[in-house]
């Protein structure tokens, strides 16, 4: 058995977001989030579900950061709720809302856990997007003002701070229709796009400028894309999926520069940055956020939507697909650390999603023996060893889920939890992977 040893302050983490585990979505002053609303819009959400309940983590996170403590756990990735915070998304400041994150990092504080809070996990204040969202630039300042406020309140207690998770699927969301606000407007998503990115240096100028403690970074989607064939229109098709899932926020960030070949292919409805833009978005980050589930392989396709491209699963040999139909392929991890060593300056990376949902059948105790999931995750671990072996920064991962939760617009039927969740009860009951996972953490180690 080789065993695959870690370096010594390595964060083993657990991630969750404020929409899929919170529930209490309307309660001590909480304003309505875009995802409320497209929740509550019929035939949005499979089997109608919404994040009403979710979890119930507003009420039981107490227990919740207990079973972190006894689990091993050593950092906690969650979100904070905009609306808890701003109802209205700008004006007055819910103390009640403020209350609730004061209490979630005591009680991680006092459990000896690293916070890592996300400021925007998709869930808008509607009364912004009543505004026009993200495609109003205006929200950019909302942001900060609301980034500010969260940083005077948790700043001292918080040791990672994300401005967005995956703003490329807040650009989805006003290009596809599948994810809220659910408009299909490719007029104004890269307007969209920018907007994102120009908040987030807003909002790391603003830490700049407080001076507080901690790290501060961005999460990105960085799926693996490779080309289905070497033709020269699957490769260039490959590029278009890369500039707009990777490099639209990448190379801002890191290059202060858009992907020109995408800017050309999009023309006017290309981002239009205004004087200083490229500057405040380039302002420098402590980390970079890396979710990754799974690769890709993509060919032209003159009927593939706006980049003219289609996409399929990808599995590595003996592996099949997962509950969410995706491919597995844990070298795709190796190669996305590689290309940030390689591209972008080698940053201090955090994995902070990895995971993957499995048919989980419970015994007659609601016991799940996920081995499906213990492959998955251990596969994953040695790819990411690998990469640190060959000099990638990798400085913690973060399993999602903590446990199982509300999957957008799936509903509850995917987990991804390594804590199952009877809804009914609310009990949360440790999976075989929780248990795999808090050994990985005690031996700071993966074994082949
Ligand atoms: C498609 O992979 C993406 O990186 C991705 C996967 N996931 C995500 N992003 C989101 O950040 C989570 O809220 C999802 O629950 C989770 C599982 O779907």
């Amino acid at each position: 058995m080789i065993v695959k040893a870690f370096p010594q302050d390595f964060v083993w983490g657990v991630s969750t977001s404020a929409y899929q585990v919170e529930g209490a979505w309307n309660e001590d002053g909480k304003g309505e989030s875009i995802w409320d609303r497209f929740c509550h819009t019929p035939y949005r959400i499979a089997n109608g579900d919404t994040g009403d309940i979710a979890c119930d983590h507003y009420h039981r996170m107490p227990e919740d950061v207990a079973l972190m403590k006894e689990l091993g756990v050593k950092g906690y990735r969650f979100s904070i709720a905009w609306t808890r915070i701003f109802p209205d998304g700008k004006g007055k400041v819910n103390p009640k809302g403020l209350d609730f994150y004061d209490r979630l990092v005591d009680e991680l504080g006092k459990a000896g856990i690293l916070a890592n809070a996300t400021l925007n996990h998709w869930d808008l204040p509607q009364a912004l997007q009543d505004l026009g969202g993200w495609a109003n630039r205006d929200t950019t300042d909302r942001f900060a003002e609301y980034a500010r406020v969260m940083f005077d309140r948790l700043g001292d207690r918080v040791a990672l701070w994300a401005t967005h998770n995956e703003p490329v699927v807040v650009t989805s969301g006003y290009l596809g229709g599948s994810m809220a606000p659910g408009l299909a407007d490719a007029s104004v998503a890269y307007r969209v796009a920018h907007h994102l990115n120009l908040a987030h240096g807003k909002a790391v100028q603003v830490f700049r400028q407080g001076g507080y403690p901690g790290k501060i970074g961005i999460v990105l989607d960085l799926q693996n894309y490779i080309p289905e064939s070497d033709s020269e229109a699957d490769v260039l098709a490959t590029q278009r999926m890369l500039d707009h899932s990777h490099h639209l926020f990448l190379d801002p960030i890191f290059k202060r520069q858009y992907p020109q070949g995408l800017m050309e292919w999009l023309g006017t409805i290309a981002p239009q940055p205004q004087e200083g833009d490229m500057e405040i978005i380039s302002t420098p980050i402590d980390f970079l956020g890396l979710n990754y589930y799974f690769t890709l392989k993509v060919r032209y396709e003159p009927w593939g939507g706006l980049l003219k491209a289609a996409a399929r699963p990808f599995s590595a040999p003996m592996w099949s697909q997962t509950e969410m139909g995706w491919g597995v392929h844990p070298e795709g991890l190796t190669a996305i650390l590689l290309k940030l060593r390689n591209h972008y300056g080698n940053p201090d990376i955090y994995i902070t999603e990895n995971g993957t949902a499995a048919p989980d059948q419970p015994d007659e105790h609601g016991f799940v023996q996920d081995r499906e999931r213990i492959a998955y995750l251990r596969r994953h671990l040695i790819a990411a060893h690998d990469a640190i072996q060959q000099g990638v920064n990798l400085r913690g991962y973060f399993v999602w889920s903590f446990m199982d939760n509300f999957e957008w617009a799936l509903g509850y039927r995917p987990r991804f939890g390594i804590v199952r969740v009877d809804y009914a009860t609310q009990k949360r009951i440790p999976k075989l992977s929780a248990y795999w996972y808090r050994e990985v953490i005690r031996q700071n180690a993966v074994w082949e």
